[in-house]
């Protein structure tokens, strides 16, 4: 299905982007995982066999994305599809009313930064690459695929700094596409619901449990190749663009 494509994947050596890269290596493609150098990525990409490259990268770093596309072009000679799904969550009110502090901003600014900044970082870096691509029939020459959260729309009590970063990014969707329309280089972005990934396993069992309750249907957490089902339809359709996709069950987050 996807003889020949090249996808970067942000994140890919865990959950969401692991499955991704997975699924479009299954399908013929052949993928650029690009994760912090502390994460197991290398033994992802190894585990995929020649169609799979690790690069060591912090979304956050010029420096680090721009290698990353190096090794892309030397490895592949191309790029058509970057999927970010590099991210971190946080959890802390506002204000602690009982120790009387406020919220670290530290906090705020690494959530933005690695969600939000990150995700805007290898967008700018990529698409430069992605450019060069032939266009299509249709005029297409690639794609971007972001991932936000449901948490952009109904954010919970603590997700402060978690919503405003995915908020941007869906923020930035239209924007992007439409930069880029000229270009026929397409950009959508998909907000999951609650997937089981080493991200939402930091959440202690019974919060995990009264959250998959909350779910309508199906009332569990999502797999996630679910979630790599969507970016694989996403790549198929050319008249996505410039929009935000829910995945999740029709969940909408309580308080
Ligand atoms: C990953 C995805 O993309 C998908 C998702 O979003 S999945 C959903 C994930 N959801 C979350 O992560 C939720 C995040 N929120 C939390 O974990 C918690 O609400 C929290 C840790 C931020 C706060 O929890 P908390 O129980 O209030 O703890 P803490 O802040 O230490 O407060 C301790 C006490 O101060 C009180 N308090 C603190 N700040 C308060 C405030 N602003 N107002 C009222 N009371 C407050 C608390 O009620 C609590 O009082 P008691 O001990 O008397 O009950
Ligand atoms: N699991 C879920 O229920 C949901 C997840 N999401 C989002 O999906 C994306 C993927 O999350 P999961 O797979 O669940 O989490 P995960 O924790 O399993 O994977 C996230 C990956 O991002 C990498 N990463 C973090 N900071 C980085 C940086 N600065 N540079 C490069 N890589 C970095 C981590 O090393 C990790 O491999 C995240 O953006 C997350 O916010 C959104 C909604 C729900």
């Amino acid at each position: 299905m996807f003889k020949g494509l090249v996808a970067l994947v942000t994140g890919g050596s865990s959950g969401l982007g692991k499955a991704t890269a997975e699924l479009l290596v299954k399908q013929g493609g052949r993928v650029v995982i690009c994760d912090l150098p502390s994460t197991k990525g290398q033994n992802t990409a190894k585990s995929l066999g020649e169609n799979a490259v690790f690069a060591p990268v912090d979304v956050t770093s010029e420096d680090d994305v721009k290698e990353a596309l190096q090794i892309t072009l030397d490895k592949f000679g191309r790029l058509d599809a970057l999927i970010n799904c590099a991210g971190v969550a946080s959890a802390s009110r506002v204000y602690n009313f009982k120790k009387e502090q406020p919220f670290d901003l530290n906090i705020f600014q690494n959530t933005i930064q690695v969600n939000l900044i990150g995700t805007f970082n290898v967008i700018r870096l990529a698409v430069g690459l992605i450019g060069k691509n032939a266009p299509d029939a249709d005029g297409q020459r690639g794609v971007v695929i972001n991932t936000a959260s449901v948490a952009a729309f109904d954010g919970q009590i603590g997700q402060a700094a978690y919503s405003a970063s995915k908020a941007g990014v869906v923020g930035m969707t239209l924007p992007l596409a439409r930069d880029m329309a000229k270009q026929g280089i397409r950009v959508v972005t998909i907000a999951p619901g609650l997937f089981r990934t080493p991200m939402m396993e930091q959440l202690p069992e019974p919060a995990i449990k009264s959250l998959e309750a909350s779910v309508p249907f199906p009332s569990r957490l999502g797999h996630p190749q679910e979630f790599a089902l969507l970016v694989q339809s996403i790549i198929q359709n050319p008249m996505l663009n410039g929009e935000t996709i829910r995945l999740d069950g029709s969940l909408r987050m309580q308080p």
